[in-house]
């Protein structure tokens, strides 16, 4: 049920959701809104990031209710945020030192929402200037171009914001790099906690079981994830190639001689080299096979996934998902908020463990 967006109707940003109440920011102020019973009915579920209409508006009171919300033009499940653009990926070059495996981990995750993907380096003034030209031109044949910055020396910021500005972005990227103190460098109003360097204390500012969005003074919303050191890859052995722009270029001018090519050791493939992140590639590809192979032996009913049987052998295989429909959702609206609740829990774990 598309709704144009008609200059008749109030319409807002979700900004946070918490229980049955949803923060709508219009204009300059913000409503706490609950969700027509209709929506309910329909199914319709509300996230952070929606554009929603508002009706019964209560200025005074702070209150209104949400009538409708409009077409989502991009969903992702972890964390649930809609309309977001593009991920802010942040790594420190040291403390903790920059390791191209778990960069790459969280690079094909970020690829693989379909959201634009902005790399940026922070503690560069921990490194030399060669140093850090060695890491440029490293990265860009990965088919990247980062933002060196430095919260701590003040430098690039500048460049971040722009690239922030007007824009939905998810911050993302281990614990410890310096995603708080950059945060707070570029929203000074927000003040998020920043860890000790001697490690975390106790409970952190990701024990909050909602995601929010934090207005930019430059214009644009930031959302926060929770700093984690391994996130899963859910895609399948086909896909992960598409998930290195380094690959994509290569079969952009070239193809494989067979159409399900994993790249490995098939006769006449386009994406077999000696390109850097090949041998990461081959790493990435045992653990989505090892991965599809676990599910296909759970064969839960419940999943979403689907037995298929190809030329005799059977596969369990995600429903099918072409690059043009990568980012639609892969699970229930249901399942996304439960998850919301898991990731709280599993950085609660992992607050403990790395301190
Ligand atoms: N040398 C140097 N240290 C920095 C810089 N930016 C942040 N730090 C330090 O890095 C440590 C971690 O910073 P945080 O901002 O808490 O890191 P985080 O990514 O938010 O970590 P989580 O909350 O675990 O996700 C702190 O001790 C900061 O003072 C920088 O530019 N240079
Ligand atoms: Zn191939």
């Amino acid at each position: 049920m598309a709704l144009e967006e008609d200059k008749h109707s109030l319409l807002g940003t979700v900004v946070a959701v918490q229980a049955n109440y949803y923060q709508v920011k219009l204009a300059e102020t913000l409503l706490l809104c609950t969700r027509r019973a209709l929506l309910k009915k329909i199914g319709q579920k509300v996230m952070v990031g929606d554009r929603v209409e508002v009706v019964e508006p209560d200025w005074a009171g702070g209150r209104g209710a949400i009538a409708n919300v409009l077409p989502r033009k991009t969903e992702l499940n972890r964390p649930p945020i809609a309309n977001a653009e593009q991920i802010l990926l942040v790594f420190a070059l040291e403390e903790p030192t920059l390791d191209p495996h778990q960069l790459s981990r969280f690079l094909i995750k970020a690829e693989s929402t379909s959201l634009d993907v902005c790399l940026c380096l922070n503690k560069s003034d921990l490194l030399g200037s060669e140093q850090l030209e060695e890491w440029r031109s490293r990265l860009q044949q990965w088919g990247y171009e980062p933002i060196f910055i430095s919260v701590e020396a003040n430098i690039a910021i500048e460049a971040v914001s722009q690239q922030l500005q007007d824009k939905i972005t998810v911050v993302a990227g281990p614990s410890g790099v310096g995603k708080s103190s950059l945060i707070n460098q570029l929203i000074p109003t927000v003040n998020l906690r920043v860890s000790a360097v001697s490690g975390k204390l106790g409970r952190g500012r990701h024990t909050t079981r909602h995601v929010e969005l934090f207005d930019l003074p430059t214009g644009g919303l930031l959302a926060d994830t929770p700093g984690f050191n391994q996130p899963d890859l859910d895609c399948t052995p086909e896909e992960l190639v598409n998930y290195f722009p380094e690959a994509r270029q290569r079969l952009a001018v070239a193809s494989c001689q067979f159409s399900n090519c994993l790249h490995r050791d098939e006769p006449n493939c386009a994406v077999r080299g000696d390109w850097e992140r090949y041998e990461h590639y081959l790493d990435f590809l045992a653990e989505a096979i090892a991965r599809t192979d676990a599910l296909n032996q759970q064969a839960d009913p419940e999943s979403s996934h689907k037995l298929k049987t190809k030329r005799g052998k059977s596969q369990y295989e995600p429903k099918l998902e072409t690059k043009k429909y990568r980012r639609t959702s892969r699970r229930t609206q249901q399942q996304q908020l439960q998850q919301l609740y898991e990731d709280t829990e599993d950085n609660e774990e992992n607050t403990t463990s790395t301190s």
